[in-house]
């Protein structure tokens, strides 16, 4: 197992270009379950996530090849039903073949993904919905056993505007017979840049982004060249990088407008922010104040920011609390910051945050993967040096995350444990 070992307190300076979207990458490549025909897909980024899916899609049947940042899919012949739970449990994200393997095979056998750090994460609305559309659902040894006829369009209105939920959903509704409408759908970005996929494969989506998606079900869909979104949720990581270390970083290839929650919270603090022609350049204001912040479904602050943001809030002027409300154990970090030095305390969903003037380095604990960004974000910042364990989470999300921060000046290296 290797850890990250971090000599901190350099400001870091320079471009560092963002990567394709992870969470946007991850439900496009299940969907290409869905097309007859080949697809191409570019910016998708060299993860373990995305390794771990393009295994599934081989064992479910699928050519799926990466090369650099393109990868190639293809449906064989012999598409198979079953997704296995030594897979699913690596990848929670692997639930999203069950909507396309319905709607391609009419049966799908896959595992019931369990807890992980964040919290409980159950799939019920994915069921529901999927049942409303004419799938029947049995759990058996751990597993979903899910069946079908030809799924039918269906008015589904989700409790909770869930992101994983509208995927399958979306990609379900593609192949359904007639007009399926999703009410209270989500509308992060990640679900839009999903619906582009498969418009450009065939589908008739309409009112991505909006909280009310109709999708007129099709026959077929075709294959299709698409390139999938820039990561935002890397690219906030980065704003926090610059800013928590004192330094200047212009940030290549990725827009302001999926950011604008947190670029409004940061500049809140204090950050210094300006949208250039095809990236975001960012640094530290005059100073740095703690501000309220509360997690919620997009538009809203997203849950994938708040350690990082909590980590820079740590360092502020005064005292600020942030409020968790989508996941009910996305605190972890919490006690590994206060190792080294971080004046935090949680009640509930609610983190109490006083600003202190710095962090110390201290071997701390990777928990899951954006507590795991916001302990190399505070041994960036920190006074001497910082060993980040059980980095195998870093390597779900961030692409070559050594190498980018080390070419703007981090001193950062990879060692084994
Ligand atoms: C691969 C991917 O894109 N992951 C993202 C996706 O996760 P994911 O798709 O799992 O997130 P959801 O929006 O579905 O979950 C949000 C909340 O709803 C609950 N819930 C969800 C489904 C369900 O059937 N029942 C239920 O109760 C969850 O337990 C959680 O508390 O959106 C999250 C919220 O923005 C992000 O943090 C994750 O990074
Ligand atoms: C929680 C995340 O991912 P996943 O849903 O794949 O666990 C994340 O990207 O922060």
């Amino acid at each position: 197992m290797d850890k990250l070992v971090i000599e901190g307190n350099v400001p870091l300076r320079g471009r560092l270009p963002v990567s394709g979207s992870k969470n946007a990458a991850l439900p496009i490549l299940l969907a290409c379950i869905l097309a007859e025909g080949s697809v191409r897909l570019r910016n998708v980024p060299k993860l373990r996530d995305i390794s771990t899916t393009l295994e599934l899609l081989r064992l479910l049947g699928c050519e799926a090849e990466q090369d650099g940042n393109s990868v190639e899919t293809c449906v064989g012949a012999n598409l198979t039903p079953e997704a296995p739970y030594d897979l699913v449990r690596t990848m929670r994200a692997s639930v999203l073949c069950l909507g396309p393997l319905l709607a391609r095979l009419g049966k799908a056998v896959v595992a019931l993904p369990g807890g992980c750090a964040i919290g409980s994460r159950p799939v019920d609305l994915h069921l529901r919905g999927l049942e409303r559309m004419g799938a029947h659902f049995d759990l058996e040894g751990g597993n979903i056993l899910g069946r079908c006829d030809r799924l039918r369009g269906a008015h589904i209105h989700f409790d909770f505007p869930t992101v994983g939920g509208t995927e399958n959903l979306l990609m379900a509704a593609s192949l359904a017979e007639g007009e399926t409408i999703l009410e209270n759908a989500a509308r992060e970005p990640e679900v839009v840049n999903l619906a582009d996929f498969l418009n450009a494969c065939g589908a008739r989506i309409q009112g991505q982004g909006t909280s009310i998606i109709r999708i007129q079900g099709v026959e077929r869909l075709t294959g299709a060249e698409f390139r999938i979104m820039p990561d935002r949720i890397e690219a906030g990581t980065y704003l926090v990088a610059a800013v928590i270390t004192d330094g200047e970083l212009y940030l290549e290839n990725c827009s302001m407008n999926d950011l604008d929650a947190v670029v409004y919270k940061l500049r809140e603090m204090g950050v210094w922010i300006q949208e250039g022609k095809s990236g975001v350049l960012a640094k530290r204001g005059a100073k740095l104040v703690g501000v309220d912040l509360m997690t919620q479904p997009f538009p809203g602050f997203p849950t994938d920011m708040q350690a990082q943001v909590m980590t820079l809030m740590g360092l502020a002027d005064g005292s600020g609390v942030i409020k968790e409300t989508i996941f009910e154990n996305r605190f972890m970090h919490v006690q590994e910051l206060v190792r080294m030095g971080a004046q935090i305390k949680v009640s509930g969903q609610n983190a109490m945050i006083r600003g202190v003037t710095h962090y110390n380095g201290a071997p701390v604990m990777a928990s899951d993967l954006r507590a795991s960004a916001s302990l190399v974000l505070a041994g960036l910042a920190a006074r001497g040096t910082t060993e980040v364990r059980r980095i195998y989470h870093l390597d779900r999300g961030y692409e070559e995350l050594e190498s980018k921060l080390s070419q703007v000046g981090a001193r950062i290296r990879r060692e084994a444990q």
